[in-house]
């Protein structure tokens, strides 16, 4: 199977297009003709310049405005189209997109279109050129892929063929299931893309608002398991247009791009097994877990800071490893690795970051799975010299330089803490009663939210939310929860626009670094609570104006409510149950611990959101100083 993506998916100049493209392992590219304009090189030189990336040049488009039009302006089209050819044998490509007319004075009729189509044909051929004609969704006449493929069929030529796009055909909601009764080899091209389910017009929706397959609402797997039903057998084709990736990062786009082809066309297959698509047999989704353990990056005396507000939160530094200066912190099923190595990966996010989480431990049923399934999609083995006795437990990397580790039983990967690690004489292992992680959340400018998404819904079978806006007194901030079916892995993504909100100043402080803060379970809050306080730990303050306006809104038994101010507790109702949430103060350039107590309710107390963050900012430093 052939990949190719359209130059006016990505961000940056023509050169950094094709770099990108190629790193993240496409075999070719639909050259824009916009792109091609502004680049000052002659198409010789380009044509060169893209199989010199290894990439070959799968389409030219568009061609605006061709069929239907009366004379002089029929002849006109006919010239236009012929320098275009001449374009295009000088950039070395045989296969270009019409779409369908816009032109105010396009005549509508079938056969109309189709004769002209029929005589383009001729001149195609004469030069072993081909045409596919696309439907676009606002076509004047033509906006329907039935309509046009009906155009292709009364053309009767051998070198005209239909290009199917999924957004023209799903934005449109019409049903792809038509395009399994066209011949496959009639079918020259097909783009894909997705898009966020937005009532708007659809030239402008279709502009500015696509996205990657799966980043957004469309079946796009549906889509193209019609197509694939069909016989097709040509490349399969990005065409993405979106405002905010023509400024996102080049290589962190090309990879999203590659990462969702593979994903999805490995969905077609596996929702349809008796297609043909030439891919490697990749590992379902895999089932995450839980988190294993959480590693920070820490030194010196900020690792003791560390050390003490894990203390007081009922920890105990439960192991020691046995060759490195690795620390495990451990309550119930919550690990917590403090890595104080002045060397390697973690000393790295450290000189770069200061005090951070530099990995992540996910619990998963097969590690090798998970790898193999990662690696297709475009994720890079992340590996470090072991010292003797040390497993190799299996890892990646993830986005802006963080590190994912897959442990499973299977391999005996679950077994580290004995095998590597020395158990500290005495540890206090009584803590205060939190269980394990309920989630991890992550902190990330608003554009890399969609890879992020990506990145967790191509590995791993988890379900996103929509995007819910939470307001912080300087700026919005939009949150995704990213969620397994059965909830034993949980993020919230928090995206910032703005760096003056609490999300955007942790982002500046830390250099981009990602967790912010790890959400960890009581089955008792109040007692939990009760020990905390006297451990030294100090909640998050929590305004009376809060407390008076849950008494408005909600009944509660006798107490309840004065129990929660005293402890500041934050608290929240849902049509399933009931929620509270303790939490910490900042650490580290703004991150922080909450512990909450889930009654089978099932949400992240969104509601209480701005009023944590507004108490969160009253303990920051003034604006421009930096934080503890
Ligand atoms: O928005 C457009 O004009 C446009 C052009 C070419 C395409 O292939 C397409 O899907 C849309
Ligand atoms: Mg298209």
């Amino acid at each position: 199977m052939k990949t190719s993506i359209a130059t006016v998916s990505i961000s940056g100049d023509f050169r950094e297009k094709l770099e990108a493209i190629a790193a993240a392992g496409f075999d070719g590219i639909e050259i824009f003709e916009q792109d091609f304009i502004a680049y000052d090189g002659s198409p010789r030189d380009v044509g060169n310049m893209i199989r010199d990336h290894g990439l070959e040049i799968s389409l030219f488009q568009p061609f605006r405005d061709f069929e239907g039009l009366p004379e002089p302006l029929r002849a006109k089209a006919f010239d236009r189209a012929e320098r275009k050819f001449d374009l295009m044998q000088e950039l070395g490509t045989d296969l270009v997109l019409f779409c369908s007319s816009c032109h105010p004075q396009a005549l509508g009729g079938i056969d109309r279109a189709a004769a002209d189509f029929r005589e383009l044909g001729d001149r195609a051929a004469a030069r072993g050129l081909r045409v596919g004609y696309e439907a676009l969704a606002w076509g004047k006449h033509v906006n329907d892929h039935r309509d046009a493929w009906e155009i292709v069929r009364r053309a009767d030529h051998p070198n005209i063929g239909l290009i199917v796009d999924s957004f023209h055909t799903l934005g449109r909601k019409l049903s792809p299931e038509s395009i399994r009764s066209i011949p496959g080899d009639k079918i020259f091209f097909v783009q894909l893309a997705d898009a966020p389910l937005i009532e708007m017009d659809l030239l402008y929706w279709s502009r500015h608002f696509r996205n990657m397959p799966g980043e957004g609402d469309l079946d796009v797997t549906g889509f193209m398991q019609a197509v694939m039903a069909a016989g097709y057998t040509g490349p399969v084709s990005l065409e993405i247009f979106n405002d905010q990736f023509r400024s996102a990062n080049t290589r962190q786009l090309a990879e999203d791009g590659y990462r969702s082809l593979i994903a999805t066309m490995d969905d077609v297959k596996k929702a349809e097994p008796t297609l043909k698509i030439d891919l490697p047999d990749l590992p379902a989704r895999v089932q995450p877990k839980g988190v294993s353990f959480v590693e920070f990056a820490a030194r010196g005396q900020e690792a003791d800071t560390l050390g003490t507000l894990l203390t007081s939160l009922g920890f105990a530094k439960a192991a020691k490893h046995r060759n490195k200066d690795l620390s495990l912190w451990q309550q119930g099923d919550i690990r917590i690795v403090v890595n104080e190595e002045t060397e390697g990966h973690a000393a790295h996010t450290y000189n770069a970051r200061g005090t951070t989480v530099c990995d992540l431990g996910i619990e998963v049923a097969s590690a090798k799975d998970v790898m193999t399934r990662a690696i297709a999609t475009g994720a890079k083995a992340f590996t470090q010299p072991l010292d003797m006795g040390e497993l190799e437990i299996p890892a990646i990397r993830g986005l802006s330089g963080s590190v994912m580790h897959f442990l499973d039983g299977e391999s005996g990967l679950d077994q580290v803490w004995d095998v590597e690690f020395v158990k500290e004489a005495g540890a206090d292992l009584v803590g205060a009663g939190l269980k394990c992680i309920d989630h991890i959340a992550q902190t990330m400018s608003y554009e890399d939210m969609l890879s992020w998404t990506l990145f967790y819904t191509s590995i791993f079978d988890v379900q996103k939310s929509p995007m819910v806006d939470v307001i912080d007194p300087d700026g919005l901030v939009r949150s995704q929860v990213i969620e397994s079916r059965d909830g034993a892995l949980k993020f919230t993504l928090n995206g910032a626009d703005s760096y003056r909100t609490l999300a955007g100043r942790f982002l500046a402080e830390t250099f981009g670094a990602s967790v912010q803060h790890i959400a960890m379970s009581s089955d008792d809050i109040f007692a939990t609570a009760e020990t905390l306080k006297a451990r030294g730990f100090v909640p998050l303050k929590i305004s009376d104006n809060y407390y008076d306006d849950l008494k408005a809104r909600f009944d509660f038994p006798g107490g309840l409510l004065e129990k929660m101010k005293e402890a500041n507790v934050l608290y929240d109702r849902d049509e399933k149950g009931e929620f509270f949430q303790i939490y910490s103060g900042n650490f580290a350039g703004g991150m922080f611990f909450e512990i909450l107590q889930r009654n089978s309710y099932k949400g992240f107390g969104a509601p209480n959101a701005p009023f944590r963050i507004a108490a969160q900012k009253r303990q920051l430093p003034p604006k421009g100083m930096p934080s503890a």
